[in-house]
């Protein structure tokens, strides 16, 4: 069948979402992109992952138009729309609700680099978007909270390829990368992060961030000195 990869892949994300317990019940969705054909495959929305199979994923365009499938593509479609069609060096996309990220991205505030955990898949802050002002929060929900991404990225100079995660105010986390499984991964190393940031402060509030020089050398040990950051 012409879209059975990216269903499959889409699938299996999915999947792993509840597995790794970053969702609960219909919380969440992940997609698989195929820039060949110009369209990725979603989880359908409202549907428990016990009840998902690939057949069940929805194939949608860039512009966010549902191409092929029965059921409704997920509620945030339009903000994996948008990403796609702007990082075309994304091949995948997870959004989840996870708890300890969901609580700093209420908390508006960006994650601090407290250890060589986070330093080994970023070396800044994991950013947090300020919530949406009111002209945004009037329009569309989805496709602004695609732009509030793309917008708080270029106003701080980050790279989607570096720093593949964010958390949007006052809602909860998105990942990306490569293929849905990397930004499966980035969401599991997320939730930990925050997890992890969160214990030490409340095991000491004064605590100091990681020297700088620290970050690098584990940055650019994971990733090689040619990194981004690494130049
Ligand atoms: O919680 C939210 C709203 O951001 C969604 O992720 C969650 O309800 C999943 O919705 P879908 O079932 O994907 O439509």
């Amino acid at each position: 069948m012409r879209y059975e990869t990216i269903r499959q892949k889409a699938y299996a994300a999915n999947m792993q979402l509840p597995e790794l317990g970053l969702v609960l019940f219909t919380f969440g969705n992940a997609s698989e992109a195929d820039r060949q054909e110009g369209v990725f495959a979603i989880k359908p929305s409202g549907v428990a992952y016990a009840d998902l199979s690939p057949e069940k994923m929805v194939i949608v365009d860039f512009d966010g138009k549902t191409v092929d499938g029965s059921l409704n593509p997920s509620s945030d479609t339009q903000t994996h729309a948008v990403l796609y069609r702007h990082w075309e060096g994304i091949g995948g996309i997870v959004h989840t609700h996870s708890t300890y990220a969901t609580a700093w991205a209420q908390s508006l505030r960006a994650i601090p680099i407290y250890g060589t955990t986070h330093a080994d898949y970023n070396i800044v802050d994991i950013p947090c978007a300020l919530p949406m002002d009111d002209a945004m929060i009037q329009g569309d929900y989805e496709i602004q909270t695609g732009y509030q991404v793309l917008d708080h990225f270029k106003e701080n100079g980050f790279d989607y390829r570096e720093v593949e995660m964010i958390l949007l105010g006052n809602h909860a986390p998105f990942t990306w990368g490569k293929n849905a499984a990397k930004a499966v991964h980035n969401s599991a190393v997320l939730e930990q992060v925050a997890k992890m940031a969160y214990l030490t402060e409340q095991i000491n509030p004064q605590v100091p961030l990681l020297k700088k020089a620290l970050m690098d050398k584990h940055y650019q040990r994971k990733h090689g000195p040619n990194s981004y950051y690494g130049q």
